[in-house]
């Protein structure tokens, strides 16, 4: 099984294509290992339109994806993992520059230019803007996946105890921003990684929308995750747009594990 290995600023994947839909959460355990597999926060498994498929939405989709976390755990979306998937797509000739591809939190689009790559999430949903815990307002928000979000005065402190209880408390990724003049600054710790990770794509989107809407930033702002990789978030008139690199880092053909 031929496999590549991407980053997103920081967030890293597996990613292969195949036309079998098949639950997948004990494979993607093995590869994301970073000791006893490939290493990386999650796999993604693309699934080709089958040439016969015809009608419906798929018919408005260039492919539809398996998502899995680190710990195998299957999760609606991820923003970084649907750049660098995007990105894999066009360069396998799966999908053409511009696509859309289905995912458990619904259609997203994508526009591959280079190793720049645009992906429009989910329209964003605020849940709660009225947590409080251990004295501090936290958001709760849906940007594809659930996310709480906390403005801090100081960004070189994340209590990663008090993300973990968070996390289970809210079944949610843990959210810190830092709000750097018209930009911001932020970290995540994320469910099913368990773990600080370097970026999160649908976690800065998750925090420019709070800022946004307590109009703390502008439209089109950047933001920069852990990884000191600069994102690009901004509003269209239907939902986030969420712009940055992707990285190729190898490819290799693995024995089916
Ligand atoms: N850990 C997330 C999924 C991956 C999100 C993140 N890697 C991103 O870029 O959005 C969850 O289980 O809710």
């Amino acid at each position: 099984m031929r496999v590549t290995k991407y980053s997103a600023n920081g967030n890293d994947f597996v990613i292969f294509h195949t036309f079998v839909k098949k639950d997948r959460s004990l494979l993607a355990k093995k590869l994301c290992h970073r000791q006893n597999g490939i290493g990386a926060d999650g796999l993604i498994v693309l699934l080709p339109k089958s040439k016969n498929e015809i009608g419906g939405d798929k018919s408005k989709i260039d492919f539809e994806w398996q998502f899995y976390n680190s710990d195998g755990s299957e999760a609606n979306m991820c923003g970084n993992g649907s750049r660098a998937c995007a990105h894999y797509a066009y360069v396998n000739e799966l999908a053409q520059n511009v696509m859309k591809f289905l995912t458990g939190a619904g259609i997203i689009g994508a526009v591959v230019d280079g190793d720049m790559v645009l992906s429009e999430l989910t329209p964003p949903k605020i849940i709660d803007k009225e947590i409080l815990e251990n004295g501090k307002s936290w958001w709760l928000l849906d940007t594809g996946v659930p996310h709480l979000v906390y403005f801090t005065k100081d960004i070189t402190k994340f209590d990663i105890a008090e993300a973990r209880e968070l996390r289970d408390k809210y079944n949610a990724n843990v959210n810190i921003a830092f709000i750097e003049g018209k930009n911001l600054r932020v970290r995540t710790y994320e469910r099913g990684v368990e773990d600080e990770t370097l970026a999160c794509g649908t976690g800065m989107a998750a925090c420019f929308y709070r800022a946004y809407s307590e109009k703390v930033v502008g439209n089109d702002i950047e933001v920069y995750p852990t990884s000191g990789e600069t994102l690009y978030l901004g509003v269209n008139d239907r939902t986030i747009t969420f712009r940055g690199r992707v990285r190729s880092i190898f490819s290799a053909e693995i024995d089916s594990l």
